[in-house]
């Protein structure tokens, strides 16, 4: 059903408590097809949750080229929430959605000053949609509507809009890391992007590391100071800055994993391995992924086992193509192809194929059933806001005879799971030693850690930080009324460290046998 929009002025009002509608503002709006239609992935049911409660709106790009330079907003309306979104110009694509935000926001983020382009052309267009993008919402909003944008495609968006008259409530979470002042000096039109942050009331980042470096970021930029707990002072507004940190729903996953069982591409995927153990690992193929270096580390882990062992696992290894247009990503797919066939090429045999390295997108119920078919999960990021696979792989394993994660000390996931293999990506040889470690690991280990991880899951569940957010944004709780209740990694979650104390850190590599014992 189609609406045509209805335009409402900006009145100015700055209350605190107040219900009105939720504005959720992203660059992908995952729009449905009918009512009926069930949405992929965990935080697009949080959100459209969330926006069916309250009665909302979905504003964003549509992903779609359009040859109109002002294209006009579609509006699609389902019960009580609206998908409104725009095409953009091949021109504003490039330079805000490939240019800006994927190559210098995204690199620069995610500690890759190496890998960024700075282009003012890109930084003008960035600011450019982001102002055409506000003039479109600012024509939606409500007094009373509160307003949540996520990610960094949107930052100059709130500024944008109070430059309109808006003063609605408006918060921001942001998806991936934010470095610390050393690093994030460095981006473009650095004073620029943090004076636009400052005009929201509420930022949220995904660990207690990231939102204590954005608070040094303007302490040391001389634009503001800490007043207390997560409030700052910069720019002439006072607003909240704090950790949220992103999750899943873990029981409906577990649920999926379950029934994925009769799931065609798991069963096809069960017969192919004839016995053999599975790790995987699941990707955007993303430079951020450390996807090369985990190839290194399965192809070290079998250059080290016995010769009559190798060949009774494989790495599956399931990386859709992300952001091909961008040339980084294009010259990472080119690197990882030629990897994989190397290792394969080099180790594999008549019967066996070391690593299954596959381009497509897969569906979550497909991913279910192949985590928990997976002995192992290799999450090894180089850097990583939250990486949301780490709590997939956790969620879906059988609490009877569950898998071993091992996860990079560098994704958001590891200051909350603390129970799993904690690696340094980089040090190939550890990643090695690591995944050796996974299958030598006794059942109770596995149960343990397990066990542990899923209580955390449970605790902290994908609804539970979409209220969070929501009760803080809307000035109906304080911040330290609503910290997450995370049972094992609550005082992690609040230190920001990653866990130090696992004994297998001190103890020397166990290698396993590879024979029998393997059985999972
Ligand atoms: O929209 P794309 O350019 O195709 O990229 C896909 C998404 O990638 C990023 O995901 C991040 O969000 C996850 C959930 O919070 C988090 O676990 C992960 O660590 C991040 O990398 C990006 O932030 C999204 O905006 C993109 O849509
Ligand atoms: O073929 C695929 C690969 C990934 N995903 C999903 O994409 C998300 C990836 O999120 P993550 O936080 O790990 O990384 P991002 O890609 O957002 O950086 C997870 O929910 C995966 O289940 C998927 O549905 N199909």
């Amino acid at each position: 059903m189609v609406h045509l929009e209805l335009l409402y002025k900006p009145v100015a009002t700055d209350r605190k408590g107040s219900h009105g509608r939720l504005v959720v503002v992203s660059n992908r709006v995952p729009v449905p097809t009918s009512s009926a239609e069930p949405l992929a992935g965990g935080l697009a049911i949080a959100l459209q949750a969330a926006l069916k409660t309250r009665g909302g709106v979905w504003f964003g790009w549509s992903g779609k080229v359009s040859q109109d330079p002002d294209p006009a907003l579609q509006v699609r309306t389902f019960g009580s929430i609206s998908y409104a979104v725009s095409d953009l110009s091949r021109r504003d694509i490039d330079e805000y959605y490939h240019g800006f935000a994927n190559r210098a926001l995204w690199p620069i983020c995610h500690y890759r000053l190496d890998l960024a382009n700075l282009s003012a052309r890109d930084a003008s267009g960035y600011f450019r949609v982001n102002e055409q993008f506000a003039r479109r919402l600012a024509k939606m909003l409500r007094p009373d509507d509160i307003v949540w944008v996520h990610d960094y495609h949107f930052i100059p968006i709130a500024s944008c809009l109070r430059r309109l008259g808006c003063a609605n409530r408006m918060g921001f979470f942001l998806h991936i890391p934010w470095p610390g002042p050393d690093i994030a000096a460095a981006l473009p039109e650095y004073d620029r992007i943090l004076r636009s942050l400052a005009a929201y009331d509420v930022l949220g980042f995904q660990t207690p590391v990231d939102a204590e470096n954005f608070r040094d970021c303007l302490v040391h930029a001389k634009a503001g100071h800490i007043v207390d707990g997560g409030c700052c002072e910069a720019y002439g507004r006072r607003f909240q800055v704090d950790a949220f940190p992103i999750s899943i729903d873990a029981e409906a996953f577990a649920q999926e994993a379950r029934v994925a069982e009769r799931n065609i591409v798991v069963k096809r995927m069960r017969a192919s391995l004839e016995g053999r153990e599975m790790i995987i690992g699941v990707d955007r193929l993303d430079y951020s992924k450390g996807v090369k270096q985990r190839i290194a580390a399965f192809s070290a882990f079998l250059e080290r086992s016995p010769q009559a062992a190798r060949g009774r696992v494989t790495l599956l290894q399931i990386t859709p193509k992300s952001r091909s247009e961008v040339p980084e990503y294009a010259k990472i797919q080119r690197e990882v192809a030629e990897q994989v066939g190397h290792v394969n090429g080099k180790l594999g045999d008549v019967d066996w194929t070391p690593v299954r390295y596959i381009n497509k997108v897969m569906s979550q119920s497909a991913l279910a059933g192949l985590y928990r078919v997976a002995r192992v999960g290799l999450v090894t990021p180089l850097r990583d806001g939250m990486n949301l696979v780490a709590k997939e792989y956790v969620a879906a394993q059988s609490p009877e005879n569950p898998g071993v994660l091992i996860l990079s000390q560098f994704a958001g996931a590891a200051q909350e799971l603390e129970q799993a293999l904690i690696v340094n990506p980089y040090d190939v040889e550890a990643t090695a030693d690591a995944i050796a470690r996974a299958f030598a690991m006794p059942l109770k280990e596995r149960k343990e850690r397990w066990s542990a991880m899923m209580e955390t899951l449970r605790c902290n569940s994908v609804e539970a930080w979409t209220n969070r957010f929501l009760q803080v944004l809307s000035g109906d709780a304080d911040l330290q009324e609503l910290e997450p209740s995370l049972p094992a990694a609550r005082s992690v979650v609040r230190s920001g460290a990653v866990a130090e104390s696992e004994p297998w850190r001190a103890a020397s590599p166990i290698w396993p046998s590879l024979g029998p014992s393997l059985g999972h």
